[in-house]
């Protein structure tokens, strides 16, 4: 039945995608009017500053190109050798350098555990009381990106760190069932036994496959002398109990935790947890489509549930095993693609059926780094890689800028988040999903300075982004099944908690659910899968009438206010178009009036010259004839005048010359 349900909003997707809206284009992050806004910040952006490596030591990169100045700034002077500083010592110019903030600077001897606990903890948090947040990797290749996403075993990055920190933080609160699952953008599936017995196995396999890994990881760590695959602890030693974040636990609320991984590779979207088939390089590419509201997900992507943060270890090592990373000049192990971890969690009320209160997600994103094909000397394969990368950063650039334009001005620009998979997958997160956050990776080495530079200007115009930041409604508790639950026998269809509340999200309200007929009609195929399901089980009564009444009441209620908001801003809009054509017309008809005018006077102007050049000519013809001598006038068809001839002669030779000009 579930299945039937989701091909039917599948499909769905592939028409949502045409109609997208593309008023989120042109997003200004206006004031927030909906009732799940909390506010708006600007997106953090923190930089962290690598050490450098004993070869770029003695390779005399070190020439104090980069400077703290703590808590948020950074000092950027350029090297002796650098393009900038051999222009301006050819100019004889000072070189000073240039500061950049940021919301923090961490230092080359910064640990992993300080950048989390100043970076990602919060985020974290707030996933566990039903947020959503984006955090994302920012640098040029070799800068320690990947190294602060994932870390090596003895040095966790923020990934498995947050997965420490989630399950340390709900302990013994994971729901471990698999009946509810996270579905397309911000909605869940209710599974039967049939779909839970699939997820089982798909499981089972994955970790089976994880294992079969294991040996031949240690074969490539042996190779690479990365410790990035190894292992299978989540954090080692480092981790600590103080690292939980307490929580209020509702009665009978767990959560269930679901994780997906997937890579954007040269502009196809793959997921990293499938088992790619045999014989085939890589992966099938995946759709990315939108719901609705234009909120975009990629479509079959794997979603795994998992029970520990161990076992949510494992599915990122394997998923990073499937990833596309090679070696370039510049780095032994260089990501060749962006990828996408993430952690959604359900709020679960654990009742027969399970009832979900709220969805939040931790999207986890590793970019692959930007790079000049000049010193990574790339060619074929590599080459077109780093080309589709830093064509998709240079949107990702586009996007922040154009978003900082439209915070700044009335003139909205557009945001060109669909002219690449990665922007337009992050696009909800820059327009009220929920928190973002960037880390800025750099490397101080001289021979980057081009790059790191660039690097920095565009974390300053990031800087300034504001985004909203939306918490979503949360599914009022029910009180009991009878409570929730309409009649069978009373004629209307049969809607469980879950179904009502599978269009739980960040921006999800009534509105939204009546204001959308797609949304509406989807709504009702879940009550028909439900009320199928439902029809197995019994025809018993079990609404409470008073509750019933109540919400049409509401509901109606609610319709009417719609109704009524809707006319003012009909009205609203045709006043401004109408205002706007005014203005437009008035515009036409001033300029008309000023080119006329500009018309007339050029005419005049004209027509006064000719008759002055007229008068010259009639001058001339006067004085020609009076001067009476033949072979003056000769020498003047000529084109040459004589000096014999005297000066009156010349000077009609001259007036002629002028008029010819
Ligand atoms: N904070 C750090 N402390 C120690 N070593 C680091 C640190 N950051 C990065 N490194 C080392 O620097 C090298 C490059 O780092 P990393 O692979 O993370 O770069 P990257 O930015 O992800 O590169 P690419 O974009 O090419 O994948 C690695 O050898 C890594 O171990």
């Amino acid at each position: 039945m579930t299945d039937s349900c989701l091909n039917k909003s599948d499909q769905r997707s592939h028409i949502e995608d045409g109609n997208s809206e593309l008023s989120s284009d042109f997003s200004i992050l206006p004031e927030p009017q909906h009732s799940c806004m909390k506010g708006k910040e600007h997106l953090q952006v923190y930089l962290r500053i690598r050490p450098f490596s004993s070869a770029e030591s003695s390779g005399g990169e070190s020439q104090d190109c980069v400077t703290m100045e703590p808590p948020d700034t950074v000092l950027l002077k350029p090297p002796s050798l650098s393009l900038l500083a051999r222009l301006s010592s050819d100019q004889s110019l000072p070189q000073t350098g240039q500061r950049f903030q940021f919301s923090k600077v961490y230092g080359p001897e910064t640990t992993q555990n300080e950048l989390f606990e100043g970076t990602v903890k919060d985020l974290v948090k707030d996933v566990l009381e039903g947020g959503n947040s984006l955090v994302f990797t920012y640098g040029v290749t070799n800068s320690g990106k990947t190294f602060t996403f994932l870390g090596p075993d003895c040095e966790a990055g923020i990934l498995p760190r947050s997965l420490h920190v989630i399950f340390s933080s709900i302990h013994d609160h994971v729901f471990q069932g698999l009946g509810v699952k996270p579905h397309r953008c911000r909605e869940f599936t209710v599974l039967n036994r049939e779909q839970q017995a699939e997820e089982a196995l798909f499981k089972k396999n994955l970790l089976k496959q994880f294992k079969e890994n294991e040996k031949s990881n240690i074969s490539l760590l042996n190779m690479t002398n990365q410790t990035l695959l190894e292992g299978s602890t989540v954090m080692g030693t480092d981790a600590a109990a103080e690292d939980e974040i307490s929580l209020k636990f509702k009665p009978n609320t767990k959560f269930s935790v679901w994780v997906s991984f997937c890579e954007i590779y040269n502009e196809n979207i793959h997921d990293l947890l499938e088992v790619a088939p045999s014989g085939a390089p890589r992966r099938a590419a995946l759709r990315l489509s939108q719901d609705v509201k234009g909120n975009a997900f990629v479509k079959d992507l794997h979603w795994v549930q998992v029970n520990s943060a161990e076992e949510a270890y494992k599915v990122v090592k394997l998923g990073r095993r499937n990833q596309s990373f090679s070696s370039t000049r510049l780095n032994q192990l260089s990501s060749r693609s962006h990828s996408i971890f993430s952690i959604r969690i359900l709020s679960v009320e654990e009742i027969e059926p399970p009832r979900v209160h709220s969805i939040s997600e931790l999207c986890l994103c590793d970019l692959a780094g930007s790079e000049r094909c000049a010193k990574t000397q790339n060619k074929g394969e590599r080459l077109k890689e780093a080309g589709n990368i830093n064509t998709s950063l240079l949107i990702l650039g586009k996007c922040i800028k154009a978003l900082r334009h439209n915070q700044q001005t009335k003139l909205l620009q557009h945001v060109p988040f669909r002219e690449s998979k990665l922007t337009h997958y992050l696009q909800g997160f820059f327009c009220g999903r929920g928190r973002a956050c960037m880390i800025v990776n750099i490397n101080q080495c001289a021979s980057m300075y081009d790059e790191t530079l660039n690097v920095l200007k565009f974390s300053a115009v990031a800087q300034k982004v504001v985004v909203l930041i939306s918490r979503p409604i949360p599914i009022i508790p029910q009180a009991s099944c009878s409570d929730s639950s309409f009649s069978r026998t009373s004629g209307r269809k049969t809607v469980t908690s879950s179904s009502s509340s599978s269009l739980t999200g960040w921006e999800t309200s009534l509105e939204d659910v009546q204001e959308d007929e797609e949304e509406a009609s989807l709504m009702e195929d879940t009550m028909e899968q439900t009320d199928d399901r439902e029809s197995d089980e019994s025809d018993e009564i079990i609404v409470s009438k008073r509750v019933h009444e109540r919400q049409v009441a509401l509901l109606k209620e609610l319709q009417l206010h719609l109704k009524k908001e809707r006319a003012e801003n009909l009205l609203l809009e045709t006043q401004v178009r109408e205002e706007v054509s005014r203005e437009f017309s008035e515009l036409f008809s001033n300029m008309r009036r000023d080119y006329e005018e500009r018309l007339v006077r050029e005419k005049e102007i004209l027509e006064e010259r000719a008759e002055r050049r007229l008068e010259i000519f009639k001058n001339l013809t006067k004085k020609m004839s009076s001067a009476g001598s033949s072979s003056d006038s000769q020498t003047m068809c000529e084109g040459t005048p004589n000096n014999a001839t005297g000066p009156a002669t010349n000077s009609i030779w001259w007036h002629l010359k002028s008029y010819r000009t």
